[in-house]
């Protein structure tokens, strides 16, 4: 039975604050780093709110390791125009002393000592009597449910057990901020999704603010409150899950966030949030979900999922649909579905179907509806 094992006395969740939102506890404004000329972040701003949970998801080389240890201070940012923890600039303060500590992928524990002295090793190194620093050790591997290996070598346990203690290490100083660079990347399948809901369970817990970084959509969608979509230094997108998720602002967002089907074409109305673009010799009906309003005539993108679309030998004839002929493609098994490619004057379509008994062999039109259908920047 857990006793509450690490509080913090200001672990109050932003999200419950009433209505006036909580200063934030971390601010990186306009921070560029390079390394030898070439630049891996490009004036960045990120801000997180006490309680968060917030990822920043991209794909290798974005600068997400790079934004972390700049908040952690492992590196000293080229240019910043402020760096602060709990509303106090830290761009000069030492990375031991800053009110934040890092778990990494690689688990980085030391392997000759025990997973007791591993978890205690900060609180030592910190002067916290030897007494005080066991009790904090204990409680913080029982919250995460190792109380009983104390005295076992790291060589002794699991990947996901080393995760583990990492973890541990990391919260025993009850830092205000816990940074996590892919703590999950090294971790099986399973493993990994049981880990995903065990740190959102002691995050919510502990009202920590979690830093998240991952290149997994899959897990920014699952654990996070906010996510920040990265692409070469720069954000290119940033809000709740729901929201990256239905509303993708660019081609590069929406592919990131697994559309499958994105095709190239030129803006041809604009009202009311609804848009017309001309693809090749088609017509397509969508919802604006770009950053700004293009003029007529602009180059946009036009995406669906492969879940929305509709296969068959004839169409609905509403207007509120997109109708494209198309001729049969190859099918790939997924297990729970199966991913078909249909030909189409316009580029293949990847249409997902769940009922493999409802398949068609010669489906001749495909179709979606307009709300199904997102028209983005470029
Ligand atoms: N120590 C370094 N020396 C030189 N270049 C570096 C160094 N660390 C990172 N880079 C470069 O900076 C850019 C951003 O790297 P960073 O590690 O921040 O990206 P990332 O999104 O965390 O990638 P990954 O998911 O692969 O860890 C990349 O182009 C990378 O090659």
């Amino acid at each position: 039975m857990l006793t509450d094992p690490i509080t913090r006395p200001s672990s109050a969740p932003a999200r419950d604050a009433g209505t006036k939102p909580a200063q934030p506890i971390l601010e990186v404004i306009d921070a560029t780093h390079a390394y030898d000329g070439v630049v891996a972040l490009d004036n960045v701003t990120v801000r997180a709110a006490p309680g968060e949970f917030l990822t920043i998801l991209g794909e290798s080389g974005s600068g997400k390791t790079t934004l972390l240890r700049l908040i952690s201070g492992l590196e000293k940012p080229y240019r910043i125009g402020a760096l602060r923890l709990g509303g106090v600039d830290v761009s000069e303060v030492p990375a031991f002393q800053r009110d934040c500590t890092t778990v990494f992928q690689n688990y980085a524990l030391f392997p000759h000592l025990t997973v007791g002295e591993n978890v205690e090793y900060g609180l030592k190194m910190r002067g916290v009597p030897v007494a005080e620093r066991r009790t904090r050790a204990r409680n913080a591997l029982e919250l995460v449910q190792l109380a009983d290996k104390y005295d076992r070598r790291i060589h002794q346990l699991s990947g996901g057990q080393r995760q583990r203690v990492a973890l541990a290490r990391a919260l025993v100083p009850q830092p205000a901020i816990l940074l996590l660079d892919e703590p999950l990347g090294a971790l099986d399948e399973k493993l990994r999704v049981d880990m995903q809901v065990e740190l959102l369970e002691i995050q919510k817990r502990l009202g920590m603010t979690f830093i998240y970084i991952t290149h997994s959509q899959e897990e920014a969608l699952t654990m996070s409150d906010r996510i920040i979509l990265m692409r070469k230094g720069k954000i290119d997108q940033e809000g709740p899950p729901t929201a990256i998720f239905d509303r993708p602002v660019s081609a590069f967002a929406a592919r990131f966030m697994g559309v499958e089907n994105c095709f190239e074409g030129e803006l041809i109305e604009l009202s009311g949030g609804q848009a017309q673009v001309q693809v090749g010799e088609r017509r397509l009906r969508g919802r604006w979900s770009g950053r700004s309003i293009p003029k007529v005539g602009a180059k946009v993108a036009v995406g669906v999922r492969a879940e929305r679309l509709h296969l068959g030998p004839v169409a609905p004839t509403a207007p509120d649909h997109n109708v494209l002929p198309c001729g049969a493609g190859g099918a790939i098994y997924k297990g729970k579905y199966l991913d078909r490619t249909v030909t189409t004057d316009i580029a293949p379509i990847k249409v997902r179907i769940w009922n493999a008994s409802a398949v068609t062999d010669q489906p001749s039109r495909v179709w979606w509806h307009k709300d199904d259908c997102i028209v983005m920047d470029l």
